[in-house]
Parts: C-alpha cells; structure tokens; sequence
C-alpha cells in the first residue's frame, strides 16, 4: 500500500467547490458521456440508464428504476448496482465543476433493500476541492425525492486528463470513440476548462 490517507474527510486547507460559469443550467439534463457507459449509455440494455440534471449548485439529482436485471436477492436490488448509480451520480458533478474525474474511493452505507421496481431518487453534491481530489455526497431515496433513505455515499474523485483514457482504454473502443464526432465533442467539453 501507498502512505496516502484514504480520509474523505476534507483538509482544512480544502476549498469550496466552484460552479463553473458554463455548467449546464439548473434543471438541464445532463447527457450520457458515453453510449456504453453501464450507469448512463443508452447502448447498454440491462444498464442503469441514468438521466441526471443539473442542480442549482455543484450537485445533480437524477432518478434510476431498479430492473429484474439489477437483482442480488430475489426481488431486491444488488447491493453493487446500487453503488454504481450513486456512483454514477457522483460522476455527473464533473459536468458542474467542468473537469473530467474518476472515482478514487466510495464509500457506501445501504439503509434499506430496495424492491425491483422502485424508482431511486438520486442527488450527488460536491462538498470541497483540494488540488485534483474531489470531495462529494451522494443520497438514494425510496417513494420520491424527499422519500427515505435507502443508500448514501461519501466518496472522493480525482481530476484526471482526457489521456487517462487515451491511455488506459482498450484500443478497440478508444478508437470508436475518436472517429466519432459526438464522442469526440464531449471530451473537448471537458478540455476547454481553464
Ligand atoms: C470523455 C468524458 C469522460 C468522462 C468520464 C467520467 C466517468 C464517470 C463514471 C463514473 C465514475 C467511475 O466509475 S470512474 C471509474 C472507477 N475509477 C477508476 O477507474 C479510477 C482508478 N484509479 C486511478 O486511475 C488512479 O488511482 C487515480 C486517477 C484515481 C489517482 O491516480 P493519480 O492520477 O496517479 O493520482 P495520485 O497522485 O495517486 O492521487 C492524487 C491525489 O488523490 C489522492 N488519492 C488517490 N486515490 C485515493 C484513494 N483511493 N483514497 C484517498 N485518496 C486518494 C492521493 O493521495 C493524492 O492526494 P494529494 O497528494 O493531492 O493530497
């Protein structure tokens, strides 16, 4: 193991996260960044399909309907799927602070089973910055956005480049990606950021 703190507690040093001045507006949906993406493509047929909007602050909220084929127990969601729509969530907050990030630790605490069937509330939010590393929240409610918690995340995500992809991708999907234009248009999104 590495001598890095794994706290997500911020610093006392950590700042405020910032919304960035071309966030998307409060209430836009944010699109999928990619179709393959297991929590927002819309080319994954037993994927999360997750559509998040855009928050007034740095935070998003976004609604995933548990499936069949989300089970662990029978009839409930599987404690991973779950993990991976507050994850996903939590994703989408690189729209609002307009840098591109990945997940380096989740923390998650399942409170209640959630049926298949059941429409989870999402609402991720970004809590404090320190250097690349991303401190952020997300919730999962039952019955409506004010509903009862089901899961909670507290996570950290680091900023990375667009060449952590470039680099790490296989080189199958990386150069489908870079052939198409949409794909192509939302990783300079991301680029432009100052
Ligand atoms: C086209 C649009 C696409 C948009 C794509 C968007 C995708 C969103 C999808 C949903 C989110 C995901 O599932 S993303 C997929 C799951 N995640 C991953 O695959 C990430 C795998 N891990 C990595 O690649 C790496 O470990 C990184 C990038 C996280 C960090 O590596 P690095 O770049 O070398 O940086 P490193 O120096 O190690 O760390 C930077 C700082 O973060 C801290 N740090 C790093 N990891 C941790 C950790 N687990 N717990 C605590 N702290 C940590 C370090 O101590 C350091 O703090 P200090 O010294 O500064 O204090």
């Amino acid at each position: 193991m590495s001598g890095r703190t794994t706290a997500l507690t911020p610093p006392a040093d950590a700042g405020p996260p910032v919304r960035h001045p071309e966030a998307p507006a409060p209430g836009e949906i944010i699109g999928s960044h990619y179709e393959y993406c297991f929590g927002c493509g819309g080319g994954v047929a037993h994927g999360l399909h997750l559509e998040t909007r855009a928050g007034e602050g740095v935070n998003v909220t976004a609604e995933f309907t548990v499936r069949e084929a989300h089970q662990g127990a029978p009839g409930l969601a599987h404690g991973g799927v779950l993990a991976t729509a507050l994850d996903e969530t939590l994703g989408s907050l690189g729209w609002m602070l307009r840098v591109i990030a990945v997940t380096g630790r989740l923390e998650t605490d399942f409170l209640r089973p959630v049926p298949v069937g059941t429409e989870l509330h999402l609402t991720a939010e970004a809590v404090a910055v320190h250097r690349r590393k991303i401190y952020c929240t997300a919730t999962g409610r039952i019955g409506g956005p004010d509903g009862p918690v089901a899961v909670h995340a507290n996570a950290m995500f680091v900023e990375v480049k667009i060449d952590h992809f470039i680099d790490n991708g296989r080189k199958e999907e990386i150069q489908a990606v870079m052939a198409d234009p949409d794909q192509v248009k939302v990783a300079r999104a991301f680029e432009v950021n100052p």
